[in-house]
């Protein structure tokens, strides 16, 4: 009976201080309480909803709430024991929240870090103040361009011969191969190179750990019960985790030999200075700041950069006349296909194709920011946040938004990236005047903006490219199943549930 009376008063309690919570943070705009999306509940909220869906289902319920309700009004979503919180579609009011970012407008704030930490640690996605900007640093001065055309002209040909083999070993024999996984292949490798000076594979055992500690990172934003979760069960996550960590350690631990002894024997990508980890050791003098750092910048190159490219063959197989708009801006098969010849000017097609890609399937489709300000922030639109308040934003639904992309905005059509500019060869066209248009990050969020703006877009726009291209003009692909429209899994990136299965032909003149 007892125990009954301490539950109740226990439970009670609880409540009491959530409604005298968001009681005094409540969010208003012109001294109204902001609207909530049809179906929210009293007390759960949307509480439900985010327990419930898979985040695919969550994130096309935020674009109809977009395009068929809200459009660009600054809606309220609450979810219990979370703090109040508000969703954002309207660019020129995710403009400001980009330019705020910092302890005096907006940041990652306790409710990222909180559910990161297990995973990202001290690394740049998870920190902030001096750490993150030291990490920052290192990170802007190995993708200065340099390191961008060595990895191109000489890591991605030699890790891409690989998936060369495989396709044509498909292409004789008739096996289907699943190109979701040959894609993560390819930038494991590439990132392993990148973040670690070393050969990774995705079938290290690193990489299960770290996808399925990942998955599980991904679900925690939307399940408010996941600390409860994690004590009961999570003795999976637990050992995840500690394989993933084991393994920073062990790299960083190489690379400080490495450095001891000055005997780098492995192939150097960024030409000046070693890879990743050694400018990394440079800036942060904690061995285990470093490996957490390290796992980071592979977290976030490695899983989007492979999602682009699934998703491209995926939209490019289902619109199979623009394969040709592809391949005839490309080098031949048999001619190399190089860091200069990959341009922007010289390859807009290819360079629309993966921005309308990415417009459709965001690799990063959610975001969200805390407001650091004690004393709140006023939004353009008149909202006023309070301390601790959420600002989510959907890049998911920012692509599909109908005011910003028009009527089509469901379409696949890189024609809308392109213009033609006034006189055919002003500086930067493409032959015939071509070239890309310009569109701000609040209206095309896909790579984030403002101080926190992703610091590998270059790289992943050039990997994209340069595969697309290596792709398409040496094979023909065909998609196994037509299951209907694909669906992501949940995850914290935008992986293709199921993979892409496809059965492939070689081209005619295969070069090598
Ligand atoms: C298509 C591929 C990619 C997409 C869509 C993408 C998108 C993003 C987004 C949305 C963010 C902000 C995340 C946040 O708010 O926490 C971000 C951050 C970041 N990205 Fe990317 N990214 C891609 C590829 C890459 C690659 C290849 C790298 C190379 C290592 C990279 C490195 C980073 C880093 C280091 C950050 C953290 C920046 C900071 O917090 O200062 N990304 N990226």
């Amino acid at each position: 009976m007892l125990a009954v009376y301490v539950l109740v008063s226990v439970g009670l309690a609880y409540t009491a201080k959530q409604l005298i919570y968001r009681w005094s943070h409540r969010i208003r705009r012109h001294g109204q309480r902001l609207r909530t999306p049809p179906g929210t509940l009293p007390f759960f909220g949307n509480g439900l909803k985010f327990l419930l869906l898979d985040r695919q289902s969550l994130f096309d319920w935020f674009s109809e709430i977009h395009n068929d309700v809200f459009g660009f009004e600054t809606y309220e979503i609450s979810v219990p024991t979370l703090p109040p919180g508000i969703v954002v579609s309207d660019p020129e009011v995710l403009e400001l929240v980009m330019k705020k970012e910092g302890k005096e407008g907006f940041g990652k704030g306790p409710f990222f870090e909180e559910r990161s930490w297990h995973l990202f640690g001290h690394g740049i996605i998870n920190a902030s103040g001096q750490l993150w900007k030291t990490q920052r640093k290192a990170g802007n001065k190995f993708f200065a361009g340099s390191h961008l055309q060595v990895l191109v002209d000489e890591v991605f040909p030699k890790y891409w011969e690989k998936a060369r083999q495989e396709l044509d070993e498909a292409a004789d024999t008739g096996k289907v191969v699943d190109m979701e996984e040959l894609f993560l292949e390819f930038t494991t490798r590439v990132m392993g190179r990148v973040a670690f000076g070393m050969d990774l594979s995705n079938s290290h055992p690193f990489s299960a750990a770290f996808d399925y500690a990942s998955d599980l990172t991904g679900l925690r934003f939307q399940n408010p019960l996941w600390k409860l979760n994690y004590y009961l069960f999570g003795h999976k996550f637990r050992s995840a985790v500690s394989i993933v960590k084991s393994f920073g350690n062990e790299i960083v631990r190489l690379a400080v030999c490495r450095r001891e002894q000055k005997t780098l024997n492995t192939p150097d990508p960024s030409g000046d200075g070693g890879d990743l980890v050694d400018m990394l050791l440079d800036a942060v003098t904690e061995p285990h700041v470093v490996a957490d750092s390290a796992i980071n910048f592979l977290s976030a190159g490695r899983d989007t950069t492979a999602n682009s490219m699934t998703w491209m063959l995926h939209l490019l197989m289902e619109n199979p006349d623009l394969m040709q708009y592809i391949t005839d801006e490309v080098p031949p098969p048999g001619t190399p296909h190089t860091y200069s010849t990959l341009a922007t000017p010289s390859t807009p097609r290819s360079h629309a194709v993966f921005l309308e890609t990415l417009r459709l399937y965001p690799p990063v489709p959610f975001e969200l920011k805390q407001t650091l300000s004690p004393d709140g922030i006023i939004l353009p639109d008149g909202t006023v946040l309070p301390h601790d308040s959420i600002v989510v934003w959907c890049p998911y639904a920012f692509g599909r938004s109908k005011r910003i992309w028009g009527d089509d905005a469901y379409e696949f059509r890189p024609d809308r990236w392109l213009e033609q500019s006034a006189a055919a060869g002003d500086d930067g066209d493409a032959e015939g005047g071509t070239r890309l248009r310009v569109r701000s990050a609040a209206e095309y969020p896909v790579f984030n903006g403002g101080a926190r703006s992703c610091l590998g877009k270059r790289m992943a726009e050039v990997m994209g490219v340069w595969v697309l291209a290596e792709s398409l003009r040496n094979w023909e692909f065909e998609e196994v199943e037509k299951v209907g429209r694909r669906r992501s899994r949940n995850s914290l990136t935008l992986p293709m549930d199921g993979g892409l299965k496809v059965r492939v032909r070689r081209k005619d003149s295969v070069g090598c």
